[in-house]
């Protein structure tokens, strides 16, 4: 009943605010969006009620063939969205005019409760505040240096992964890995925000509190439309968000207090262990100039922006790799004998692209516990020895092109984001794009999943080939940060581009070649791999991975 009141009001109110809106657009002067069709606006409400269900990707497609690389839309009833659907304007607007579109638009409601108004990395305006807490981030938490620190919570995290797979085979002889793979990625992304000490109880306490949120946080961008109706209309859904901030704060703050009264314990000697560790002595600047520290409200912003999104994105790039890896055994095996190949000493190379170089000591263990799980070995099946050369190690990583060629063909077959997030003009005025002027207040959309796909750059886009980034391929020198070019930004590109590209770019290749060398992967019989995806907060398989699993001897 409610759902359909929400669709009333909206489409009187759209209808009249669109008539209002496209003078007053025009009649201002100053602002020449691009083109589009204002008739959009009545459905806009709509789009975004049913967000999850309304492919909006074939909106923009269809926008794109009218209209060309730069449009509008009218997706929310108080501000058009302009769309560039092109790589080259990309490149243009990202990357060439630096700051021009680095701001934010302004933040809905859910957003601004999630991020204590907007005192997070992903929503702050471009300015002092967004640069302070970006650089915090990539120079402490996610500094190269800081990396090793983490290596035992990411042994620990690939060696659950092995067990919960193994157990799942002997339990239910079918192997769903998703929620294998959030426990895995929240484990390590939870010690890396509230530090090594924290105990198994605390971060199942996390993980599925986190996990909640994932699930509901994308309902809560109906309060982006019209949020003093909306909130009354979607009543409940409202305390629900509320609530949810509430529980994440009663959660997080003792954790961020154990974090202080460790510091201020070690005194002198304390030394940063994790993200929190880095926020408590941050100073923030004010607008008179001055500066302050955070507040726990703004902490628990920056530890949930930390676990929400990065997982998510990361569960999903290993999910579709695993996917596609499953469907195609020829992939897999290629890609196993060259995880053995390192593991046993035989390839010396080193990839173009470096990953961090880490000296971590090997997993351990874990073949005796995959066969005391009870599974019967491959080797055992066939009647061979086998030739495990024993478990992955971060060392070996760069020496494992095909696995960085498969990675980075399922990151753009399947970008977790199809749009990266929403940009802004910076300028007080609006900026100029391609001719338009588009003022401050207007969201600027990149279709990177359709970029990944331009038949120019990669031919049958559709096709699943991770040779396209061996050498000889068409993204052999592939630069993922679109600094010289955009071919694929699953990661945007740019002043705003995702500061965790290399550290989410680790924890998928280990925990993929840890999957492939310790299992035979397999579809379940007579139930192939479906590849429909969804759109949660990211795009997401619409039927979770299932599959069979044999332990690699
Ligand atoms: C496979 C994993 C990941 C993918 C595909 C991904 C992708 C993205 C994308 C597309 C954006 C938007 C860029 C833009 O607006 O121009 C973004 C922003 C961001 N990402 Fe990631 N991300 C991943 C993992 C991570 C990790 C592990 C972290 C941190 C631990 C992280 C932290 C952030 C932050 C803080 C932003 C906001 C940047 C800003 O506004 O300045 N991401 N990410």
């Amino acid at each position: 009943m409610e759902d359909w009141l929400y669709y009333f009001f909206s489409i009187t109110l759209c209808l009249t605010l669109s008539l209002l809106l496209s003078s007053l657009w025009r009649a201002g002067g100053k602002t020449f969006l691009p083109p589009g069709p204002t008739s959009l606006t009545a459905f806009g409400p709509l789009l975004l009620l049913a967000w999850t269900s309304v492919n909006i990707e074939s909106v923009v497609r269809v926008a794109r063939s009218w209209y060309g690389p730069v449009f509008t839309l009218y997706l929310l009833p108080s501000f058009p969205v302009v769309f560039v659907a092109d790589r080259a304007v990309a490149h243009r607007v990202l990357v060439q005019r630096g700051s021009a579109f680095a701001d934010r638009p302004p933040a809905n409601l859910a957003t601004r409760i999630f991020s204590s108004d907007q005192h997070n990395i992903t929503s702050a305006g471009y300015g002092p505040l967004w640069r302070t807490l970006r650089r915090n981030l990539t120079g402490k938490a996610l500094h190269p240096s800081s990396i090793p620190r983490y290596a035992a919570a990411r042994r620990r995290a690939a060696s659950g992964l092995v067990d919960g797979i193994a157990q799942k085979m002997r339990d239910e002889g079918v192997v769903v890995i998703e929620g294998l793979l959030h426990e895995a990625v929240f484990h390590v992304l939870t010690c890396m925000c509230f530090g090594q000490g924290l105990d198994d109880g605390a971060i199942a306490a996390v993980t599925e509190l986190q996990r909640e949120f994932l699930k509901v946080v994308v309902g809560f961008q109906v309060f982006g439309s019209s949020p003093k109706v909306t909130k009354l209309l979607f009543w409940r859904r409202y305390q629900r968000m509320l609530s949810m901030r509430r529980r994440q704060e009663e959660l997080f703050i003792p954790l961020i207090r154990a974090c202080r009264a460790r510091r201020d314990a070690e005194g002198e000697s304390f030394a940063m262990d994790c993200y929190v560790d880095s926020l408590l002595g941050l100073r923030i600047p004010e607008e008179d100039g001055s500066s302050r520290n955070l507040t726990d409200g703004e902490i628990v912003a920056l530890c949930t922006e930390f676990l929400s999104g990065p997982v998510d994105s990361t569960v999903n790039v290993l999910q579709w790799a695993m996917a596609n890896l499953v469907a195609r055994p020829e992939i897999q095996v290629k890609l196993r004998a060259e995880i053995r190949n390192v593991a046993a000493g035989q390839v010396h190379s080193r990839s173009k692209r470096p990953y961090p170089v880490l000296r971590a000591p090997a997993l351990c263990g874990v073949w005796g516990r995959v066969s005391a799980a009870g599974l019967t070995p491959a080797c055992a099946m066939r009647g061979d020895r086998g030739s495990n050369p024993g478990p992955v190690r971060e060392e070996h990583l760069p020496r494992m092109p095909y696995l960085r060629a498969v990675v980075l063909e399922s990151l753009r077959r399947h970008p977790p984001a199809r749009f990266i997030l929403p940009h802004a003009a910076a300028g007080e005025d609006g900026e100029k794009l391609d001719g338009f002027i588009v003022p401050r207040e207007v969201s600027v959309n990149f279709t990177l999943g359709d970029m990944a796909m331009d038949g120019a750059v990669w031919p049958e886009p559709e096709r699943f080939r991770p040779e396209r980034f061996l050498p000889g391929g068409e993204g052999e020198d592939l630069d993922l940060t679109g600094g010289r070019e955009i071919k694929m930004m699953p990661f945007g590109a740019g002043r705003r581009m995702c500061p965790g590209i290399d550290v989410s770019l680790l924890h998928v290749n280990l925990l993929v070649a840890t999957m492939v060398s310790s299992f035979e992967w397999s579809e379940v019989p007579g139930e192939p791999v479906d590849f429909t995806d969804t759109l949660e907060l990211t795009m997401v398989m619409k039927r979770p991975l299932r599959a069979k699993v044999v332990p690699c001897c």
